[in-house]
């Protein structure tokens, strides 16, 4: 076929935009559009040259691996070459695969034969060349354009899992490790939390974040940075050693060497069970801890390895079959704010829908303001969009090449004035980096979540009202303050959807019930910002009486354990409100009570039985909950916390107890099951257990 100038002109358009693209992404660790869109335009590229092979050129994006290393650094030549992978976007691609070896392996390879694979996650890090000589770490390179990459021997030396020498004493002379050096998923939101609270350097995925830790000039930083190393293959070995056949094989020696290869690897026969790994990698990609962006399939018997041979960028026996991306871009259309239980405001992107990781994508986190400005995002700008695991779909970056001409005629993204809800005002705490509605109990979007909170175990503790119920009540307008709550009738809750007049009577009764509390709980169920359970329980202790706490200045807030300036503004300023003031009061009116007594005193409490004492309680006590067992103790000044150390007294165990109780055991510490336990209350005089 002949090639028209308007073919010539995409091809180079086409390779000018990849090669783009590549430096943004190589040697700038810094890509501007997602990996799909890459992909897109690769293949875009491959099938027009397929089309017309004369068009290919040795410079083509096609027939390159990578690019070339930046100059900052010193240079290694590869001795073998480094190559990228051929892809694989779905089953058949897969299945054609194993048909091409097998034409190609023919005569040599009885068709029939069953050829065995070695199946291995595809982490999304970079590859590197680890050089051991006479079994000491002694260079480490980036794969760069494949065959010359950059010296980065210091950095790598700084990676916890990279041994600096090898195990044993069979080792060959010379051994080049090959591998990924990646990000797990826990370093990569941690670091990128510090950055967004430092303003540090934020990496768009984990990917990134290995690549730009690694290529430092200043191994001081790569130090700082969680990286990991997982090996997947070797290039050069002495002369003359003789290692194992199998692909899978050699990975265990280098196990055995001390190197780390991936534990979640497998090995089986025939291209259909690799289609079964992968659905089952699949199924388990969001509970792994490190990120991966597909499978790779090798053919484990080295010899037909060497028969396959290579390609210009990539080997003949191996496919990485991708996972469908998690990074894709699509247009902001608007943003909306939403407005928490606490009244916080979160922008949140509204996108033109886009399929990410298999899910449609429509909504996305933008955080807060800050983030935002960090972005220099704009309505109507082309956004990517990353979507892992069950973790909300973020915006990470703005692709700015996408811009509309005149991006003055893109709207700013601005905080409302008045909550989207109430329209109470919004307002913003300095040092804080989200606005809130001040509506408090009286906004619509904090009512549902304020009354899920009052009636939450922990708090007023109402039997059988959940969350579904709480949206049922509020959407149908039974309730509007916690109050109407106590006001509910019969006909009215027995009316609702699902439920009955018997299921309707129960939810009264728990009302009811739940009317008697104590004052931690009580305290608790208002939900004031930063006043969780224990601080709630702190506060009732100290001041024994709610009105006492009503009136408490700062200076004596600041007294009580657990509360220091920020929790003492927010419990101030929650008592300054009026409308806070009045619920309580309507609270009270409809029999909300509880038992306030002077707070026992330093002295008193000496007196107590246990006191000074510390305990830990776990596993399932059949006779009275742990928070009942908990409130006993501390009744006879005991404390109680959550973890066993040196510094615990005495571990109740009930049945089921699991790791609380070896590590007790281990550390010799005085052990009550649920039978000693009461008996140890009865002792200290407690009636009635
Ligand atoms: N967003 C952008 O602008 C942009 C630009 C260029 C490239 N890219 C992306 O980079 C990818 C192509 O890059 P590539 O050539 O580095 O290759 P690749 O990611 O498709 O495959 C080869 C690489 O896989 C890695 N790998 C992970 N586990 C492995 C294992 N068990 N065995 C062997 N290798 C393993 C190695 O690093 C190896 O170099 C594409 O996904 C492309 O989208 C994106
Ligand atoms: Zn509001």
């Amino acid at each position: 076929m002949t090639i028209t100038a308007e073919v010539t002109k995409r091809i180079q358009q086409l390779r000018k935009q990849l090669n783009t693209y590549s430096h943004q992404y190589y040697v700038l660790d810094e890509p501007s559009v997602p990996d799909v869109e890459y992909d897109r335009l690769y293949r875009e590229l491959e099938a027009i040259e397929g089309e017309y092979p004369e068009s290919i050129s040795a410079d083509s994006p096609t027939q390159k691996v990578g690019a070339p290393p930046l100059a900052s650094f010193s240079q290694v030549t590869h001795e073998r070459p480094m190559l990228s992978l051929d892809n694989a976007m779905n089953e058949n691609e897969l299945i054609d695969f194993e048909r091409k070896v097998k034409d190609r392996l023919k005569g040599n390879l009885d068709r029939a034969a069953v050829l065995e694979y070695a199946c291995e996650p595809k982490l999304d890090g970079l590859a590197v060349s680890i050089l051991y000589e006479g079994g000491q770490l002694v260079q480490a390179a980036t794969r760069g354009d494949g065959s010359t990459g950059e010296n980065i021997t210091l950095n790598v030396r700084t990676i916890n899992n990279v041994p600096l020498s090898l195990r044993g004493t069979d080792f060959p002379q010379r051994l080049e490790v090959r591998g990924e050096i990646y990000i797990p998923k826990a370093g990569f939101e941690k670091l990128n939390q510090d950055a967004r609270e430092n303003e540090g350097k934020v990496f768009a995925n984990p990917r990134n974040a290995a690549a730009g830790s690694l290529r430092q000039l200043d191994s001081r930083i790569t130090a700082k940075r969680p990286l990991e190393f997982c090996a997947y293959s070797i290039g050069v070995v002495s002369e003359n050693f003789v290692l194992p056949n199998k692909h899978e094989e050699i990975l265990q020696r280098l196990k055995y060497w001390g190197l780390k290869i991936n534990s979640d690897m497998a090995v089986v026969q025939g291209i259909q069970s690799c289609v079964e790994y992968f659905a089952e990698m699949g199924r388990k990609r969001d509970g792994l801890d490190y990120d991966i962006d597909g499978i790779v399939f090798k053919i484990n018997d080295l010899d037909i390895q060497e028969q396959l041979g290579f390609v210009a960028r990539a080997p003949r026996w191996a496919i990485a079959a991708k996972f469908p991306a998690q990074e894709e871009m699509t247009l902001l259309e608007g943003v909306d704010f939403q407005v928490g239980r606490t009244g916080a405001l979160t922008p949140v992107a509204r996108l033109k829908p886009v399929h990410v990781a298999g899910v449609m994508v429509s909504n996305a986190t933008l955080h807060n303001m800050d983030e935002i400005a960090r972005l220099g995002v704009k309505i109507g700008d082309t956004v990517i969009i990353r979507r892992a695991g069950d973790v909300i779909p973020q915006v990470v970056s703005v692709v700015l090449d996408r811009r509309p001409e005149g991006v003055s005629s893109l709207a700013d993204i601005v905080m409302p004035t008045h909550c989207p809800v109430c329209d109470s005002h919004v307002e913003k705490i300095a040092g804080e980096a989200v606005a809130r509605c001040s509506g408090g109990l009286f906004c619509g979007a904090q009512r549902k979540e304020a009354i899920k909170h009052f009636s939450s175990r922990k708090a007023l503790d109402v039997d059988g009202l959940g969350d579904k119920l709480v949206e049922q009540l509020v959407d149908a307008n039974l309730i509007t303050s916690f109050d109407d709550l106590f006001h509910l009738n019969l006909d009215d809750v027995a009316s609702l959807d699902r439920m009955a007049k018997k299921s309707a009577q129960n939810l009264l009764d728990s009302l009811e019930a739940a009317k008697t509390t104590t004052l931690g709980r009580f305290l608790y169920s208002l939900g004031i910002r930063e006043v969780g359970v224990t601080t709630a329980q702190n506060l009732a202790d100290y001041f024994g009486f709610l009105e006492r706490i009503q009136q408490a200045d700062e200076a004596t807030l600041l007294a009580v354990p657990d509360v220091g300036g920020i929790v003492a503004k927010h419990i101030l300023s929650f008592f300054g409100e009026e409308h806070n003031q009045i619920i309580i009061e309507q609270l009270q009116k409809v029999g909300v009570n509880w038992l306030e007594s002077e707070p026992v005193s330093a002295a008193e409490n000496a007196a107590l039985p246990l006191a000074g004492k510390v305990y830990v309680i776990t596993g399932t006590l059949n006779e009275m909950g742990r928070d009942d067992a908990k409130h006993h103790l501390q009744a006879l000044g005991g404390k109680v916390t959550g973890s066993v150390s040196a510094k615990t007294d005495c571990l109740v165990a009930g049945e089921k107890a699991g790791s609380k109780l070896t590590k007790a055991q281990g550390l010799n510490i005085d052990i009550l099951d649920e039978a000693g336990f009461i008996q140890l209350l009865r002792d200290c005089g407690v009636q009635g257990v």
